[in-house]
């Protein structure tokens, strides 16, 4: 048995929830792993920061918007074996948040009812996070149980 252990990659993501009830999902762009497929918005978070501090610099630059640190709910996480690295992704639940979201690094959004989640080509590690989302937050209920 080899002793190469795959390296544990800390993932902060957010399910943004409008006053519909419906989740904003980002497009992978090219260039980046998995590009085309969707997710939900976050990013990597760094060495000294916090997952909520990483969601707040990721949301700003990527989305122009800023949750405060309260308004983001645990909600789930995803644990995936990726084929060169496990990754780790809290997600959290976000409903109120500062600023006008403006998409700034050219990734396509959508905003996308929970049972419809599942429709879209996801990356491998949201797909069961994506069926407890829609299990979790059925339309037109506004907070999760
Ligand atoms: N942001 C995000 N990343 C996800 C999700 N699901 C999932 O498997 N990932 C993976 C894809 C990537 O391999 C990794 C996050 O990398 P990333 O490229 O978004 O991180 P980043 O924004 O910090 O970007 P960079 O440093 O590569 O520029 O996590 C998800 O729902 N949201």
């Amino acid at each position: 048995m080899s002793d190469a252990k795959p390296k544990t990659l800390l993932v902060a993501a957010c399910a943004l929830i409008d006053t519909d009830g419906r989740i904003l999902m980002a497009q992978r762009p090219d260039g980046k792993d998995h590009a085309g497929k969707w997710e939900f918005p976050g990013g990597k978070v760094e060495a000294g920061e916090t997952p909520e501090r990483a969601l707040q610099r990721e949301l700003y630059e990527e989305l122009n918007i800023e949750p405060c640190e309260t308004c983001m709910q645990p909600f789930s996480f995803s644990s995936f074996a990726y084929p060169d690295f496990h990754l780790l992704m809290p997600l959290y639940l976000c409903r109120q948040w500062d600023g006008f979201l403006r998409p700034k690094e050219g990734q396509a959004t959508r905003w996308v009812w929970p049972d419809k989640l599942r429709d879209l080509d996801l990356v491998p590690a949201d797909v069961d996070l994506a069926s407890e989302v829609a299990d979790r937050i059925p339309r037109g209920r506004r907070f999760p149980s």
